[in-house]
């Protein structure tokens, strides 16, 4: 096994992963460097789901290898990769997922009491982040009461509170209106940026890709357009579509 150059935050090689005897990811290696938003695109069904899933632990690929800095994911049992997850990344999902009994900060501040921090100091971190994410009038209601869009402002929150290493983001505005969408888009790229946090964001929509800072293209479980020097990891170089773009967005928010 080979260590991630040290500028990679996550590295996956060679990763296969099937369901049922029906490849979903077939080869799939790329490196993610600290504090980008790597968007990873493709059409439905092209194995974004399950890449983001491989990367964070919550599935071990069939084959191949993947790294969380100097240490190696896929080797590790199920409780050390729900500590990882737990203490290293954050997942935001299409749908938020909250605790229906627990109110908005209650549900931002989660990760927190899981981890054993002092509930005034995981309510203070929650409420922050609910107000720079537009969201301080959802701290007291349950998620019942909140919109849509407002739910996954809280859902945005608790990932943040947590201050994870890497972010992963399964389409999280795919539920949203266009509007809804790119704010929430806006706010959690700005806030990743400003606190450097590394983020994984998976889409099929060129417009939400458009915040990334690099693209990596699936098709059917495979790069859709790998490097010609594939050992040196799909993903890493200059080829294709897999490349650094230019589709980071502007923005003056400071959150
Ligand atoms: N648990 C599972 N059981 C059966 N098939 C699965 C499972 N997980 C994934 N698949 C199949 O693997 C393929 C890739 O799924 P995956 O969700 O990773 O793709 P995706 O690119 O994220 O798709 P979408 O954009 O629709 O979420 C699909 O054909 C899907 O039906």
């Amino acid at each position: 096994m080979v260590a991630p150059p040290d500028n990679h935050v996550l590295r996956a090689h060679a990763l296969h992963y099937a369901t049922s005897g029906t490849p979903v990811l077939a080869g799939v290696s790329l490196g993610v460097r600290e504090g980008e938003v790597l968007a990873v695109t493709g059409p439905r069904g092209s194995g974004k789901t399950t890449l983001l899933e491989c990367l964070s632990g919550r599935l071990v690929p069939d084959s191949g290898q993947v790294w969380f800095r100097s240490s190696p994911v896929h080797p590790l049992g199920a409780a050390a990769r729900e500590r990882l997850r737990r203490e290293s990344f954050g997942w935001i999902g299409t749908e938020p997922q909250l605790v229906p009994e627990l109110t908005g900060w209650e549900n931002a501040a989660l990760p927190l009491l899981l981890r054993g921090t002092a509930p005034r100091a995981a309510r203070t971190a929650a409420l922050g982040w609910l107000e720079r994410l537009d969201a301080g009038d959802c701290a007291r209601g349950r998620p019942a009461s909140l919109t849509q869009a407002q739910r996954q402002r809280v859902a945005v929150a608790r990932a943040l509170t947590a201050q994870p290493s890497v972010l992963f983001a399964d389409d999280p505005t795919a539920r949203l209106h266009s509007a809804d969408s790119a704010s929430v888009l806006r706010i959690l790229t700005t806030a990743a940026r400003s606190h450097e946090i590394t983020v994984v964001l998976a889409t099929h929509d060129p417009g939400v890709a458009a915040h990334a800072d690099r693209r990596f293209a699936l098709l059917d479980g495979r790069p859709a357009d790998p490097p010609a020097d594939r050992d040196s990891g799909a993903g890493d170089g200059p080829a294709g579509g897999n490349d650094d773009t230019e589709g980071r967005t502007t923005c003056s928010l400071s959150v």
